[in-house]
Formats: C-alpha cells, structure tokens, sequence
C-alpha cells in the first residue's frame, strides 16, 4: 500500500473520528436535555387536579392526565433514541469502519465511495459517512470481488461496478493495515482471524463474512431456511449476524424479543451471549429445548443431557426412533381428533379431600355440547360452565359448618383484612356475618378456580398413557423393529416414571403436543423468527411441534448430518420429513462445505474419521499434525497428558481435555487436582467457561472451540462401535490449532481407518 493511500485514509480517518466526537457531544447534551424535561413532565404531575364532582370535570383530569402521559411517552421514546445513538457512536469512535467499496451505479456518471462499518453515521441528513454493514449496498462488499455485482434493495435487484475494495485493521483510531483487494472479503484477512486464540466468548464476524454466509445472512423469502454446514463453517457465527441483520432489516417493526434461539445447551448459550451486544443489538431469546419444555411441565423433572447419553441402547433407541418420526406425529393428530367423541380421561376436582365436580358429571358435560365442537371449544365451555357452577355454589355453602368454624377461630388481624376498606356499616349481625362468610368462602374456592383455569379436570398424565397404549391400532410396530412386548413393558416404564414425576425429552414433545391439542392452545403467535442451532439432534417430532408451537415464525435450522451424536442414523431422513411440514417453494437449502474453525491439519484429520460424510473443505491455515499416544500404562497417559499441558498453558491457549463421559472426566479432574494442575470440570450445562484447562464431557462440547484439545481415551472400550463416529468427530472438530489423541490399551476402531500420514504417533 502505497504511504500517499495511507496518508490520504488516516486523514480521512481523523476527519470522520472528529466528526464522531462532535456528534457525541451534541447526542450527549440531547440526553441531558430530555431528562431534564422528563423530570420536569414528572414534577407537573402534582399540577394536574383531580377533579371529580361533574362529568366535564372528569373529563378535563382525564384529559390533562392523558397529555402529560403522551408527553412523557415521547420524551420516553426520545431518550431511548439519543441512548441508542450514543452507543452506536461510542463504538464507531473507536473503531468508524472496516473496508471502503468506490463503485459506479448503473447509469451513473462518477465513482461514489462508501465506509462500511459497525453502524451508520452521517454528519448531515443525506451525508453518510459510514454506512452499516446491514445496509443494501453494504452487499458488495461480502458478495463479489471487483467488477459488476448485483446487490438486493427492498426496491429490487440493483447492479453495480465496483471499482475498489479496501480493508482496513483500525486500533484506537490509527490505521494499523489496510489491504486492497481484488476478491470478496480478502483471504489475508480470514487469516488474520482465523489464527486469533480461542476466547470463552464468541466474537461477531462481521469483517470477514464469506459470500455464502452473507446469503444465509440476508435471507428474507424463506419460511424455511435450512442450513447443512460442516463443523466450524460458521453456521452459528453467521446466524448471530442474521438476527443482527434482521432486527436491523425490519427495525421499528421487529424486536430481539421476538427472536427465538433453540440452542444444544446451557454452555453455549453462555459461550455466544455477546456476539449481538458487540454488534450494538440486544440478544434474542436463547433456550434450550430441554428449557422450553421444562418451562412449561414446572412439576415434571425432565431427562437431562447427561441422562440422554448415558442411558442409550438400541431398543430404546428403536423407540425413541418412533417416537421422534413424524409419523408419530401424524398419530397424535389423530389420536386427539378421536378424543372429540370419545375417550377423554377427566380427574375429580376435590375440595377438602372430597369430590367437589364430580369427573362423571364433568365427562357428561364435556361431550354434552354438539359434535361440531372442537376440542378446544369443548374445554373452554366446560370451564365456563364450572365456574359459573362454582360461584353459584358459594351461597349455599355459607351456612357450613367448617365456615362457622372458620369465622370463630379468626383473629382480629384477619378480620380486619377480610374487611379491607369495606365500611363496617351492616343493617344486621346476620348481614355481616354473610359478609365474612362469603369472604371465607371465596378465599377457600380460590384453589378450585385455579384448578379449572389450569384444566386440572383432565387427567393429561393417564391421556398420555392412553396414547401410547393406542398406538399399534395406529401402526405395525414391527415396521419399526418393535415388537408388541417391547413396547408393552416401554409403556410400563413410562408409567413408573411417571409416578416419580419424570419424562424423558422424547416423550415431553409428545406430552405438550397432546396438551395443546386437547386445551386448542394456538402457539405463540407474537414471534417471529425461529432458530434452531444443531437440528441434526432434533427428532422430526420436535421440529413438527415446534412448527405447530410458533405458527407465525419464519424458521431457519442449522445443523450438521456429521454432527449427530443423539439421533444418529434418523438424522439422514429429517431433511426428508422436513419437506413435509414446509411447503418446497418457500424452502431453501444452503450448504456450507468450508470450515474456517481448525488448521487444514486437523480438519483433514477429522473428516477422515467419517464414512460417507457430508463434504467438508479444509481452509488453508496450517498447524502441527494431530498426535496420537496409545498405552498399556496409565502413568505413561497421565504423563502425556500433564506435558501436553504444560506445553499448551506456556502458550497461554485455552486446552479441552474432553472425556466420553462425566464419571472418566472426574477421574482426570482428580487425577489433575492430586498433581497440583488447576483444571475446571464442567459438569453440567448450567456453568460457565472458563479460561485456561477445562475438562468436558463429549455431549456438553457441542458447538464450542478451543485452542487445543486434548481426546482422553478414545480407546476401543470407550469408542467401540460405528454408534460413536459421529461423537469422535464432532469431539475432533473442536479444536482450532492443536489437537492430541491419547488412548489406554487400544486405540478405537474408528480412528482406524484415518490415513497414518495424517497424524504423528508418539511412542511412549
Ligand atoms: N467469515 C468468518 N470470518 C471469521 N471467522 C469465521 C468466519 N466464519 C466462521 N468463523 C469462525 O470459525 C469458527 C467456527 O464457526 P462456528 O462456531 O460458527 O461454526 P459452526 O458451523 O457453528 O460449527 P459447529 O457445527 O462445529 O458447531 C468460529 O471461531 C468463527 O468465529
């Protein structure tokens, strides 16, 4: 780069930065101003007299009280505005933009030049001096190299031919590099990012997006954008930036809140929660499946992560097999369409211990209405009806005894309370004591209202039962490799569970779905956009439900085939049964084949692990070859591990050793701890990352990268089977720039068939 280009962009660079400063000071003195007002607004309302002795009077306070709160709504909105701006301006002070595009529109006579950076500024109206990188025009940048590009506008298709592209690395204000280049993002600076080290949070990309990122990015047609990338091409760095791009897209009518995130656990919702704040956004809504069916069954203990994994075999996986097929889903439908007829198991509402509705009048007066009810219908009248019912019933109930009873042992404090404001003014004792009895009476029926609101009056447990119980007059289970007594005593299974209050995350989906059936719930209507990270663990089951569950969202999955470490082999059909639930012409599919996470060592190390894989390009990025230490010894492994280590903590690069399961990582925790090592285990989703040496069990690393990562024991004992392929790879694939295998006695079968000029072998 030439030192007069230099020269002339560091100028520019302090103009833009100058004019930053004096936008701050201005935005500044905007929230000084409106805050004072506010304070003012909110003193005036002492000034506003409540007037109340005629009908113009009332109106006049209400009108005087409706102007003050309009006033106070824009001052409101306007604070909310000059803070936004504020932040954003903040944040370009430091570091304005990030490339330069010159190109010409067509038709146009002259060159124009745009700044692209984090966020728009413009120092007049129509005088932008940087432009988003959500913006339009923004497009080219990511899309094409030099030369004419086309670029989508809410006004259509545009072309343009660009002339320049210049990247540039800006620290505290000064131009550290600036590159000129002729392709989309230059590879010289994917470099520079990709060789950066692992943090505990993951950082935004909006510098480098690569081209097919940007159309997953961008993508507003689809109601189902379904993204297969292989591990670390970015699916889950460039879904972050589409929610920032949509919010940005449909800002004014689209808020973060109604964004979804299903994400693979707790740990990486953690590990990606400043990605949009960096982005100067608010996150969206992150959950877990687990959390979103938690959430709504708050009395039944959901199967966990650790219990999923630990408690496979292969009937049950037959099963879960069934149960997550869409098929399955198909029999629910019908099974709740016969249950309009007949077939509904309803539960007593006690009172007191006793029957207070009566389960057979309840069923009467459920299948009382006519047939053109719809379940849901049905449930809502019912309701009505027992709560009109239930008001009725609570002036024969005065006379009691249990309320005399309940009058007599009052203290005064409670009577007192019962009364609240009410003037004790009463024509007779016997009118007051109507009072408190009716009070008492309320107070005691509160539960029963409850419990009808809730539907208490269905017995959804034994429904659920039911279902299963009536599934083979539904399918051949033997089409699914199931016999009759297999699925019998799974159905008893489920029943013991259920009395402990347990479910596992198969049969919740199944659960909520009939719920809402039978309750005519309609879904959450208010959201949006829905995402779905790592949809290869996601049973068709769950996607059908959670299609039904958000009718108005536009959905985008992203997933990994090579990454199914739950679903395994059904996984390969979902993208099958996907095309089911989304009508084809608004479906796109988008496959990323380049990953950007591990040097080309240790992704050609990975893929080879995987038969028949999904395609995966290695980037160009080198590093040492993987290692392999195979022992009869445990010394000689523990050895290793802590040399291996220390090697690593003396680069200061975050390590994980990740261990098939939880029990093996306690035992390298205890091992580490005894030799002074500072490790953390990471037991559950629920905690955080942390820096350093962590110890994770393989299905808590889905999703997350390090620096280094250390496979302990991939032995033939822990990774015998094709079953675990999917698990060994994704456990690879997690690693950036350095990757050992270690393994006690014999090495897995797996990593058999990996080409030995892939990997070293240490010999011990
Ligand atoms: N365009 C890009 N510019 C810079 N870094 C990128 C880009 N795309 C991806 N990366 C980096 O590559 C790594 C992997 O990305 P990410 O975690 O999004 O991949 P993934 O496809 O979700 O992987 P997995 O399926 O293994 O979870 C991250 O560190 C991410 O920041």
């Amino acid at each position: 780069m030439s030192n007069s280009n230099y020269t002339f962009e560091q100028q520019h660079l302090n103009e833009v930065i100058e004019k930053i400063k004096t936008a701050q000071v201005k935005t500044q003195q905007e929230i000084t101003t409106v805050k004072k007002d506010r304070t003012d607004i909110e003193s005036g309302w002492n000034d506003v007299r409540i007037k109340t002795s005629t009908y113009e009077n009332m109106l006049d306070t209400a009108l005087s009280v409706r102007q003050q709160q309009q006033l106070l709504m824009e001052r409101e909105n306007n604070l909310q505005h000059a803070t936004g701006r504020l932040a954003t301006l903040d944040k370009l002070r430091a570091n304005p933009y990030f490339a330069r595009i010159d190109f010409q529109e067509n038709g146009e006579q002259n060159a124009e030049t745009i700044y692209i950076g984090l966020g728009s500024f413009s120092d007049t109206p129509d005088n932008f001096l940087i432009y988003d990188w959500r913006a339009p025009i923004s497009s080219i940048y990511y899309d094409g190299g030099l030369g004419k590009v086309e670029y989508n506008t809410p006004d259509g298709l545009q072309t343009a031919d660009v002339k320049l592209k210049r990247q540039f690395q800006i620290e505290d204000g000064v131009i550290v590099t600036i590159f000129d280049t002729d392709e989309a993002v230059g590879d010289q600076m994917l470099l520079d990012a990709l060789s950066g080290e692992s943090d505990t949070k993951m950082k935004s990309i909006v510098t480098t997006i690569q081209k097919e990122q940007n159309k997953i990015i961008r993508n507003t047609d689809a109601d189902l954008l379904f993204v297969q990338g292989a591990a670390g091409s970015g699916k889950t760095a460039a879904v972050l930036q589409r929610v920032a791009y949509l919010l940005y897209r449909y800002r004014g009518n689209l808020n973060s809140g109604q964004v979804i995130l299903f994400s693979p656990n707790q740990l990486f919702n953690d590990y990606i929660d400043q990605v949009l704040p960096e982005l100067g956004e608010q996150n969206m809504v992150q959950l877990t499946y687990f959390q979103y069916a938690n959430r709504r069954l708050p009395k039944m203990q959901v199967e966990t992560l650790q219990e999923r994994f630990e408690k496979e075999n292969p009937t049950l996986r037959k099963i879960n097999g069934l149960k997550g097929s869409a098929k399955f889903f198909d029999i629910v439908t019908q099974y709740a369409q016969t249950l309009n007829k007949k077939g509904v198991h309803f539960k007593d509402i006690k009172f007191q211990g006793a029957p207070f509705f009566d389960q057979q009048k309840i069923a009467k007066l459920y299948y009382g209405y006519n047939e053109n009810y719809k379940l849901g219908q049905r449930i809502n009248a019912v309701k009505d009806t027992l709560i009109t019912s239930l008001n009725g019933r609570v002036g024969n109930t005065l006379k009691e005894k249990w309320v005399e009873e309940a009058i007599q042992n009052l203290t005064k404090t409670e009577i007192d309370s019962l009364f609240g404001d009410q003037p004790r003014e009463f024509a007779s004792e016997a009118k007051e004591y109507n009072f408190i009895a009716r009070k008492i009476v309320m107070n005691a029926f509160k539960p029963i209202a409850k419990a009808i609101r809730r539907n208490r009056f269905i017995n959804f447990n034994a429904q659920f039962v039911q279902l299963l119980k009536s599934v083979p007059t539904y399918i051949n289970l033997a089409n699914w490799d199931i016999s009759e007594e297999e699925w019998q005593s799974h159905v008893n299974e489920v029943v013991r569970d259920f009395k402990q209050h347990r479910i596992t995350i198969a049969d919740v989906s199944i659960y909520l779905y009939l719920y809402d059936l039978i309750t005519g719930a309609h879904g959450e209507r208010d959201i949006r956009f829905v995402f779905i990270d790592e949809i290869q663990d996601y049973s068709a089951f769950q996607l059908a439900f959670l299609k039904f569950s958000f009718p108005k969202a536009k959905f985008t999955m992203l997933g990994d085939l090579n990454q199914a470490i739950f679903t395994k082999e059904n996984a390969r059909t979902l993208l099958h049964e996907l095309n089911k639930l989304f009508v084809s012409a608004k479906t796109e599919v988008v496959q990323l084949t380049q990953t950007y996470r591990s040097t080309q060592q240790i992704t050609d190390f990975s893929k080879a692990i995987l038969v028949n894989g999904e395609k995966i390009t290695a980037f160009n990025r080198h590093g040492a070859l993987p290692t392999v230490l195979v022992s009869a010894n445990q010394a000689t492994l523990a050895t290793a591990l802590l040399n291996q280590l220390a090697v690593h903590n003396a680069h200061e690069d975050t390590t994980a050793i990740i261990t098939k399961n939880l029990a093996d990582g306690q035992a390298v925790a205890d091992m580490l701890a005894a030799k002074q090592v500072t490790a953390t285990l990471i037991k559950s989703e629920n905690q955080r990352l942390a820096s350093g040496v962590l110890i994770v069990p393989s299905y808590l690393a889905k999703g997350l990268e390090f620096d280094a990562v250390i496979i302990w024991d991939a032995s033939k004992k822990n990774y015998p089977s094709e079953g675990d392929r999917q698990l060994l790879y994704t456990i690879a694939s997690r690693a950036m720039h350095q990757l050992s295998v270690l393994a006690y006695q014999e090495l897995t079968p797996l990593l058999a068939r990996v080409s030995p000029t892939l990997y070293e072998v240490i010999n011990e």
